[in-house]
């Protein structure tokens, strides 16, 4: 709970669901030292100023793993909203199929292709849990 008149910060994080030709997602494990460390996650990131949504996740998949996506190949599928301690995160999710180059963890983190009916079996943030069954349903 936040005290009367305190409104929590409000974070943006774009996120994507990259499916490749066999419907498998793209996780990436949060590397040690960052918050929510161990746990997988959808690739992207946070917002940096005077970026569209589409652009900064364009940024980040580039950045993170190394590939080109056109921002028309992003389509929007569900959203995520979650509170945490320290900020309540909304988090647009938007499922990729097609790009350019070969997905390598350039910032060290592992990478799975995962059929979403396993996704359960790896530990994600919580704001990504009601994310799979949008996922499942889809693919
Ligand atoms: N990329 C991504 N972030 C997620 C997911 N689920 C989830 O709760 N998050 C949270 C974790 C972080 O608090 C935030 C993403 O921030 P980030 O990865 O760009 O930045 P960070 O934690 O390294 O923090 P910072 O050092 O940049 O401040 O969103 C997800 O599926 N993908």
């Amino acid at each position: 709970m936040t005290a009367a008149g305190a409104a929590p910060k409000l974070v943006l994080v774009v996120a994507c669901a990259l499916v490749d030709a066999d419907g498998r997602v793209l996780i990436t494990q949060r590397p040690e030292g960052k918050a929510l460390a161990g746990l997988w996650e959808f690739p992207g990131g946070k917002l940096e100023p005077g970026e569209r949504p589409e652009q900064a996740l364009i940024r980040e998949l580039a950045e993170e793993l190394g590939i080109a996506v056109e921002e028309p190949c992003l389509a929007p599928l569900t959203f995520a909203s979650h509170a945490y301690e320290a900020f309540h995160l909304l988090m647009p999710l938007y499922v990729c199929r097609r790009w350019t180059g070969v997905v390598q963890g350039l910032e060290g983190q592992a990478t799975r292709w995962v059929r979403p009916e396993r996704l359960r079996d790896f530990p994600m943030p919580p704001a990504d849990e009601p994310l799979i069954a949008h996922l499942i349903d889809l693919l």
